[in-house]
């Protein structure tokens, strides 16, 4: 196994406010780790940091190089990520928007060439988003728009994703279509995925380990069959859980 994110004594503050406390993480090449915990607990900001966007205390290391030191054409070349909501007006085109994943590889001097066209062409083909290409951003539904940003997300040809609820807000079958999908881009891809979900019985059914984020700190990290219990869903959400009959949507073959 080689690991494609390492986190040791992680610390971030932000307005003054200690929000990420000494995370120290690891995830491994091709792994599928679910983020979970309660909300304000910093999942987000975490992936944030990843991405290099705060002036962080402690080390991250991503594909082995230390993030703050990493370029960020470099960086976007290796890590991707959709973020929590896409209230954004875009007036693009679906198409352009997908486009727009490829800019680690374009420059006013490299203009698109017949690979970005052909990334472009895979993402959108993989996510079933090529009928709404000539389609205004703003006139796509939820799960529609979200799939178009994991599309572009998907043309940036990144070993590494990272999805901030990618499934939340969709109905059963989106919901069912992205989970299916950022599976399939695991297994058959490669990638490694690393997202957030508040829905603990998908983190369960998708991800190979789950990590618990309470209050800025890393509470809990393991497999999902020894961590969605009642007892550890207890402690990280300090309410009652009991089994029950569940139904879910199956998983097509
Ligand atoms: N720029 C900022 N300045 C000050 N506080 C911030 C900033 N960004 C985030 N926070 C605070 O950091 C804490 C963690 O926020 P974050 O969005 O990471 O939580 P989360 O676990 O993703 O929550 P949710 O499940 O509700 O999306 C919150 O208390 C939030 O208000």
């Amino acid at each position: 196994m080689n690991a494609v994110i390492q986190t040791n004594n992680l610390n971030l503050s932000l307005g003054g406010k200690q929000i990420l406390r000494d995370i120290s993480m690891t995830v491994q090449s091709g792994e599928y780790v679910s983020i979970i915990g309660p909300n304000g607990a910093g999942k987000s900001t975490f992936m944030r940091c990843l991405l290099g966007m705060y002036a962080y205390k402690g080390s991250i290391e991503i594909a082995g190089q230390e993030c703050s030191q990493a370029d960020s054409k470099q960086l976007a070349k290796t890590i991707s990520y959709v973020p929590q909501t896409h209230d954004m007006e875009f007036p693009l085109p679906v198409y352009d928007f997908v486009m727009m994943g490829r800019y680690p590889y374009l420059s006013p001097l490299v203009p698109v060439q017949k690979k970005d066209i052909e990334a472009v062409e895979r993402a959108m083909d993989v996510t079933d988003t090529w009928p709404f290409r000539g389609r205004l951003m703003r006139t796509l539904s939820g799960g529609e728009r979200q799939k178009v940003y994991i599309a572009a997300a998907l043309a940036q040809e990144t070993p590494i994703m990272l999805l901030d609820e990618p499934a939340t807000f969709l109905d059963w079958k989106h919901q069912s279509e992205v989970m299916q999908l950022l599976k399939k881009i695991n297994t058959d891809c490669g990638a490694t995925v690393v997202a957030v979900n508040h829905d603990l019985n998908s983190a369960a059914h998708w991800s190979d380990r789950i990590v618990a984020i309470k209050d800025g700190q890393l509470l809990l990290d393991g497999l999902p069959t020894d961590l969605i219990q009642p007892e550890p869903l207890r402690q990280l959400f300090e309410t009652t859980f009991i089994r029950t009959e569940t139904l879910a949507p199956a998983t097509e073959s």
